[in-house]
């Protein structure tokens, strides 16, 4: 108790507020925008990720919400409280990075106590939360080693634990598997969700990989050159990306030019190269005429059914546990389609999508 007053008294927040509100936050570099009146209400125990390709501002989000960067305008709450004014220690986040950060003549337990020892926490209070934040981590039994003499994967669950040994409301993570390989990476993930979870804390994550984002979030921020394009759960991003460069970040590979034949509401009848007719879905308010058709090559069906139309196989690429295939329609379309099906080139097959995965923009400028 004396030493949760301590902590307390010292910017260790234990984890209690509702919202954390960024209010229309810009961040400008040279006059040029790195980010763009990002407005975003994040709920206590939510874990969003903030995705997006290089350069479209991420990281500057991430560095305004932990202070390492002044707003050029707008605003950041902790429920009634405005802490952009505050310095990074006041605002008592904990932050991990993708190149971990550790001192590397400190043991694992001194790196992961030193914010504390740094906030003036007394001795026994800092071994006792160190021992139950290496708990957390699984990492109890490498307390005394160097961080030389860690695995990537164990290095970063020490930058973790020194992140949450603070007990702070928000913990900030930047990339933080980037350095891992893929198997840890994927191990990583769940490992990451459990710790959020244990903790009870809100979490933002930064990441440029649309299958971590999805795996890990409760909600998803899709960024593109420093302004939001799309916010929601992962289902929604996946399934209804909101535009069609989200589309395509989305790994919708099938980017095909057709005309809006017919209109009903959502219902929209399009029609691509040659006489290919297609039913789909419209994303957005289509006019009559040129427009888009994104589908996910996993969503192509290989067979017979309604709407089906030939091709001939040109490649089979073998994935493990599916083959990527490149199929020449009879319309002389290029498309994209995952089979689990062996087929190999030269093959003749039918193919179709369902309606409500032909998903129809508006043209590109
Ligand atoms: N200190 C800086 N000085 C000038 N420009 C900057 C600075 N930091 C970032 N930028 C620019 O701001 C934009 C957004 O950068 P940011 O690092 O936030 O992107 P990101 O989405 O995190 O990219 P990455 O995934 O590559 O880290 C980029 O155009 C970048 O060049």
């Amino acid at each position: 108790m004396a030493g949760q007053q301590n902590a307390a008294a010292n910017g260790a927040r234990k984890n209690e507020f509702r919202q954390l509100r960024l209010d229309g936050v810009s961040r400008q570099f040279g006059g040029a925008n790195a980010l763009d009146r990002l407005s975003l209400t994040i709920e206590r125990g939510e874990f969003i990720a903030l995705l997006g390709p290089s350069g479209c501002g991420k990281s500057t989000a991430l560095n305004c919400m932990a202070g390492l960067l002044p707003l050029t305008s707008g605003s950041i709450w902790l429920d009634q409280q405005r802490i952009d004014p505050l310095p990074p220690e006041k605002r008592g986040f904990g932050m991990v990075f993708q190149n971990y950060a550790l001192f590397p003549h400190l043991s694992v337990s001194r790196n992961v106590g030193f914010g504390l020892k740094m906030r003036g926490v007394p001795a026994a209070e800092i071994d006792r939360r160190v021992a139950a934040a290496l708990d957390t981590v699984q990492l109890q039994a490498h307390a005394g080693k160097l961080p030389g003499q860690l695995s990537g994967g164990q290095q970063q669950r020490v930058a973790i634990a020194r992140a949450i040994v603070i007990e702070p409301p928000l913990i900030l993570m930047d990339e933080p598997l980037s350095n891992l390989d893929a198997k840890l990476r994927i191990e990583m993930r769940s490992e990451i969700r459990r710790i959020h979870r244990a903790q009870g804390c809100s979490t933002v994550y930064v990441t440029h990989d649309q299958d971590e984002a999805l795996a890990m979030a409760d909600r998803v921020v899709v960024m593109k050159l420093g302004v939001v394009q799309q916010i929601g759960t992962p289902q929604d991003v996946f399934a209804r990306p909101a535009k069609l460069d989200i589309a395509r970040f989305m790994g919708y590979r099938n980017v095909l030019p057709v005309n809006v034949m017919q209109s009903d509401g959502a219902g929209v009848t399009v029609e691509g190269a040659g006489s290919l007719r297609l039913p789909g879905t419209a994303m957005q308010a289509l006019p009559l005429g040129s427009a888009v058709a994104a589908i996910r090559p996993d969503e192509i069906v290989i067979g017979e059914g309604p709407n089906a139309f030939a091709g001939t196989v040109e490649t089979a690429e073998y994935g493990g546990r599916e083959w990527l295939l490149q199929v020449r329609t009879v319309f002389d379309e290029l498309l994209y389609v995952r089979s689990a099906a062996v087929v190999t080139p030269g093959d003749r097959v039918m193919l179709s999508a369902p309606p409500e995965r032909v998903l129809v923009y508006a043209k590109e400028d």
